[in-house]
C-alpha cells in the first residue's frame, strides 16, 4: 500500500498528497509533507500515540445525512487497478482537494494495487483491517473511498473500520449541495442526491428502522405506516414523492430560463461559453475578459450557478460570455443529468473557451474528462473550441511547450499577469460569427432604437443623414435585416 499523510502533531511520515505543483492544496500553511517510501511502516504506525477523544463511534446514518456530511478528519482510500501509479496518485490528490473543499481535514491517504475492487469490502478484508488500524491511529472519523461503493461494500467497510464510510460521488454531491446558490441549482442538486440515495437505501435500512423504532414512543411510528409497509418502503415512498416534487419545480423553472436565453438570442448576441475542469481558472479568466466580479476561489466547484456577462470585441460587436460549472473526473451521472441545463448552454454557444490549468500535474487527463462529459451533451461537439492554457505564470515552461504542441491552436494566458489576454480577445473576435446580411436602407429618425442595435450587433459600412432619416449600409444578422427592411426604405 502507498500512503500519504497530512501530518500535524502526528508522526506518520508519508508521501505528499498535495498537488506536486502546488495548485490545489497549498492553503495549509503548517502542512509539511515528507516522503517515506512506498510501504506503510507497520512498526512506526503501531508506535503512534493515539490522540485521545478524536475518534468517534460509528453513528447511525439517517436519511437526512446525505445532505450534510459534516466531514471532519478523514482518511482517503483508493485502489489502483489500471494506468500508472502516477494516475492513481493524481486521482487521490484530487480526492484530497475535494475533501478539503467539503470542509474536512485530510489525515492520510492510502492507495492499493488490485485487479478489481473486492465485492465484499472493496479493499479485501486484510487491507480493510489495515485501514481500520490507520483510522484508529490517526483518530479519523470518516473514510472517503475514491470510487462508487455498493451498499454492501460500504456497510462491510464500516463494520470493519467502525467509522463512517462515504464514496467519491457522495462527496461531490455534498460539495454541490454546499455551493449551489440559485433555487434551481439547489433543487437540481437535491434531486441528484436523492437519485443516488434511493437505490442505496437498503444498505442504510437497519439504522433507519432503528430510528423509526425510537419514534414509536413519540407517537409517530406504527400508526403512520400503511398496512404491511416496512419503514424502508415508507422511506422510499417519501423520497420518490420528494423527487417528483423537485422534478415538477425544476420543470416550472425551465420556461423562465428559456425566456432569458431566447431574449439573448433575439437580441442577436453571439455567445461565448467558458468551460473547463474545476479550478482551472475559468472564473478568473472571465473576470479578466469582462472586468466582471465573479467569485474566484482556490476550491473546487467555486462556481455552481452559471454567470452571464456582456462584452464587446475591439470592433464593437457585442457578445455574451458565460462561466459554467467546473467539470470533474467521473462526474456522478446524476449530476451530469442535473446540470444538463447548464451544459445545454454550452451547446447553444457560438464559441467555447476550454480553460486548461497548465500548471496542473495532469492537464491532458483533465481535457479528456471535459471532452467525455461534453460528448454526452447534444450539440456540444458542433461548437468551435479554443483551448486556453491558463495559469501560464505558474506553469513549468517545458510542460507548457509540450501542451502547446499537443494542442496547436491553443492560446496561452495568465489571468494573473494578463499575458495572452489580448491575443485571446482577438481569437474570440475572429471566432464569433460575423453578421452576414448586407442591407442598404433609410431608417426614419424616430427609430433610433434600430440604429443603435445595428451599432451594437452589426457592422456599419456607411451612415449618413438625409431628410427622410438615417441612410445605412450595414452587415447584420437575418432577424435584424428583416426588421430594418420592414421599417426602412
Ligand atoms: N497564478 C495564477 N493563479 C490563477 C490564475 N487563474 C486562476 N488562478 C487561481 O486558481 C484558482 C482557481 O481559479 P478560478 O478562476 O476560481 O477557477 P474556476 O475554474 O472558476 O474554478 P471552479 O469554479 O471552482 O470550477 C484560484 O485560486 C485563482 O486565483 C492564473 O492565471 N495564475
Ligand atoms: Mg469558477
Amino acid at each position: 500500500m502507498r500512503q500519504w499523510c497530512n501530518e500535524k502533531e502526528r508522526h506518520i511520515t508519508d508521501r505528499d498528497i498535495s498537488s506536486r505543483k502546488g495548485t490545489a492544496l497549498q492553503a495549509d500553511a503548517d502542512y509539511q509533507p515528507e516522503y517515506a517510501g512506498d510501504e506503510l511502516d507497520r512498526e512506526q504506525r503501531s508506535s503512534l500515540k493515539r490522540v485521545p477523544n478524536l475518534s468517534t463511534e460509528l453513528q447511525d446514518i439517517t436519511e437526512v445525512e446525505y445532505r450534510k456530511l459534516r466531514l471532519e478528519n478523514v482518511v482517503l482510500v483508493g485502489i489502483w487497478t489500471s494506468g500508472t501509479a502516477e494516475d492513481a496518485e493524481v486521482s487521490l490528490r484530487e480526492l484530497a482537494a475535494l475533501a478539503e473543499t467539503a470542509g474536512s481535514v485530510v489525515l492520510a491517504g492510502v492507495l492499493q494495487r488490485r485487479d478489481k475492487p473486492d465485492n465484499a469490502t472493496y479493499l479485501g478484508s486484510g487491507k480493510a483491517r489495515e485501514v481500520a488500524d490507520l483510522v484508529a491511529s490517526t483518530g479519523a472519523d470518516t473514510i472517503i473511498v475514491d470510487s462508487e461503493l455498493s451498499p454492501n461494500q460500504r456497510r462491510n467497510l464500516e463494520d470493519v473500520t467502525k467509522v463512517k464510510v462515504i464514496d467519491r460521488t457522495t462527496l461531490i454531491l455534498d460539495i454541490f449541495a454546499q455551493h449551489a446558490k440559485s433555487r434551481e441549482g439547489k433543487a437540481q442538486v437535491e434531486l441528484a442526491q436523492l437519485e443516488y440515495l434511493l437505490p442505496r437505501l437498503r444498505g442504510w435500512g437497519e439504522s433507519m428502522s432503528r430510528q423509526a423504532g425510537g419514534r414509536v414512543g413519540a407517537g409517530d411510528g406504527i400508526g403512520s405506516r400503511g398496512p404491511g409497509e416496512t419503514q424502508i418502503e415508507l422511506d422510499r415512498r417519501r423520497i420518490r414523492q420528494r423527487m417528483a416534487k423537485l422534478k415538477r419545480d425544476i420543470a416550472n423553472m425551465e420556461p423562465a430560463r428559456r425566456t432569458q436565453r431566447s431574449n439573448r438570442r433575439r437580441h442577436g448576441l453571439p455567445s461565448v461559453v467558458v468551460v473547463g475542469y474545476t479550478n482551472a481558472g475559468k472564473s478568473s479568466l472571465m473576470n479578466r475578459l469582462t472586468n466582471a466580479d465573479v467569485l474566484v476561489e482556490n476550491a473546487l466547484f467555486a462556481t455552481l450557478d452559471p454567470t452571464v456577462r456582456r462584452s464587446e470585441t475591439e470592433d464593437g460587436r457585442a457578445y455574451t460570455i458565460s462561466d459554467t460549472v467546473g467539470f470533474v473526473r467521473s462526474l456522478p451521472t446524476q449530476l451530469v443529468e442535473a446540470f444538463r441545463s447548464t451544459l445545454e448552454e454550452v451547446a447553444e454557444g457560438h464559441l467555447m473557451l476550454h480553460v486548461v490549468d497548465a500548471a496542473h500535474p495532469d492537464p491532458v487527463g483533465q481535457v479528456n474528462a471535459v471532452h467525455d462529459v461534453l460528448r454526452e451533451v447534444d450539440g456540444a461537439e458542433d461548437v468551435p473550441e479554443i483551448i486556453v492554457l491558463s495559469k501560464a505564470d505558474l506553469a513549468d515552461p517545458i510542460d507548457l511547450a509540450a501542451l502547446r504542441s499537443r494542442y496547436p491552436g491553443a492560446v496561452v494566458v495568465s489571468s494573473k499577469t494578463g499575458e495572452g489576454i489580448e491575443e485571446l480577445r482577438d481569437r474570440i473576435a475572429d471566432g464569433l460569427p460575423r453578421p452576414s446580411v448586407a442591407v442598404s436602407v433609410t431608417i426614419p429618425f424616430d427609430r433610433g432604437d434600430l440604429i443603435s442595435r445595428v451599432h451594437t450587433d452589426g457592422e456599419i459600412l456607411r451612415e449618413e443623414y438625409s431628410e427622410d432619416g438615417t441612410v445605412l449600409e450595414a452587415l447584420v444578422d437575418e432577424d435584424l435585416a428583416a426588421e430594418l427592411l420592414s421599417v426602412g426604405r
